[in-house]
C-alpha cells in the first residue's frame, strides 16, 4: 500500500515500483549503464545503428514495457556507446493513439532516469507549418504547444510522486539552451546550416493528420511544426530533472490551402527520414561526442 497513509495502493506507487523493477531488470541484463537516452522518431531508427558494442533488447522481453505498433518503429532498446558515451536508444517510441495510457507511453523516461540517464535526445518526424520550411529541414525544438495538455491530458495527472519530481514542474526551460546552442555550432561545422531551423513543435493526439483549418489554426497560434509525439516524453523527463534536446525532421509540408492536391501520408514521412537519415545521425553523434555529462539543470 501507498506510503501516503491512505491505506490504498495508488497508481503513482505502482508506477514507481514498476519503473524501478524495469530499470533493475535492464541493468542486470546489459553491460551498459547509460547516461544518454535517445528516442528515434518515425523512420529515424538508423540512429541506433551508430552505437558501438550494441546490445539489443526487444520491448516484448522487457517487464512492464509496451510494444511498438507503428510501421517505422522497430520496438527494441539498443544499448551501446556513441562516441564513447554510454547510451540507450529507443528504436521505436509509443504514441497516445496506439491506445496506451499517457503514463504508459512515457514510462521509459522514468526507467531511464532510474538507470542513471542525465540527458535525453528526442527525434521525431513532423509536418512543417512554417511557410519557410522545406521537406528535409531539421528543426531544433525550442518550445512546444501541448494541445492535449489544454484539455487536461498530461502524463503528470494523478498524485505527484516526489521521488521523481515536483508537483508543478517549470516548462519554460524545457529545451536546454546550451544543447540548442551546441546543435547550432555542430550544424555550422558540418555545413548543415542551410537546412537547420529552430522553432515551436505542437503535439496533437493523432492518428488522423490535420485538416486544413487545423493547420491554419496551429500556424496562427505560433507553431512551426506539428506531430503526435515527443512533448509527453519531454514533460516526464523534465519533471525528473533530465536535460532535454529535441529535433524534428520536416517530412512533409502541412496542407494550408484548399486548392492543394497534396495529402499527408505515413509513407512520405518514412521516405523523408531515409533521405536525411545520414546527416541527422551525424549531427546527433557529433553532439553526443561533445556532451558534458554533469547535469546541473534539475
Ligand atoms: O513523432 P514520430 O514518432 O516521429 O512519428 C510521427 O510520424 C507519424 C505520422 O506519420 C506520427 O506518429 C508522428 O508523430
Ligand atoms: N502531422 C502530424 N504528424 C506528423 C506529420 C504531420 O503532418 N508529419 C509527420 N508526422
Amino acid at each position: 500500500v501507498c506510503e501516503c497513509g491512505s491505506g490504498r495502493l495508488h497508481q503513482h506507487q505502482t508506477q514507481h515500483s514498476h519503473c524501478q523493477a524495469t530499470a533493475d531488470w535492464l541493468l542486470s541484463n546489459t553491460q551498459v549503464q547509460p547516461t544518454v537516452g535517445i528516442v528515434c522518431g518515425s523512420g529515424l531508427g538508423g540512429l541506433a545503428e551508430m552505437l558501438k558494442d550494441r546490445q539489443v533488447i526487444k520491448y516484448s522481453d522487457i517487464p512492464n514495457f509496451p510494444q511498438s505498433t507503428v510501421h517505422g518503429h522497430a520496438g527494441q532498446l539498443v544499448f551501446g556507446t556513441l562516441k564513447g558515451k554510454p547510451c540507450v536508444c529507443m528504436q521505436g517510441r509509443f504514441h497516445l493513439y496506439e491506445g496506451y495510457s499517457i503514463q504508459k507511453i512515457t514510462l521509459p523516461m522514468r526507467v531511464f532516469k532510474l538507470m542513471g540517464v542525465e540527458t535525453m535526445i528526442m527525434t521525431n518526424a513532423a509536418g512543417g507549418l512554417n511557410q519557410d520550411y522545406k521537406v528535409g529541414d531539421v528543426m531544433i525544438i525550442k518550445d512546444h504547444i501541448n494541445m492535449p495538455g489544454f484539455a487536461g491530458v498530461s502524463p503528470l495527472t494523478g498524485p505527484n510522486d516526489d521521488r521523481f519530481g515536483v508537483r508543478f514542474p517549470c516548462m519554460s526551460d524545457a529545451y536546454d539552451r546550451e544543447l540548442r546552442q551546441l546543435a547550432h555550432d555542430v550544424a555550422a561545422e558540418l555545413s548543415y546550416s542551410d537546412f537547420l531551423q529552430e522553432g515551436v513543435y505542437c503535439v496533437l493526439g493523432g492518428p488522423s493528420f490535420e485538416t486544413i483549418a487545423e493547420c491554419r489554426l496551429l500556424h496562427k497560434l505560433g507553431a512551426d511544426a506539428v506531430g503526435m509525439s515527443t512533448v509527453h516524453e519531454v514533460i516526464v523527463a523534465r519533471h525528473a530533472g533530465m536535460r532535454c534536446f529535441a529535433l524534428s525532421l520536416i517530412t512533409n509540408r502541412a496542407v494550408m490551402d484548399y486548392d492543394s492536391q497534396e495529402k499527408a501520408n505515413h509513407e512520405e514521412v518514412l521516405e523523408a527520414g531515409r533521405q536525411r537519415a545520414e546527416q541527422l545521425e551525424k549531427l546527433v553523434s557529433t553532439m553526443v561526442a561533445r556532451l558534458e555529462l554533469n547535469n546541473n539543470n534539475n
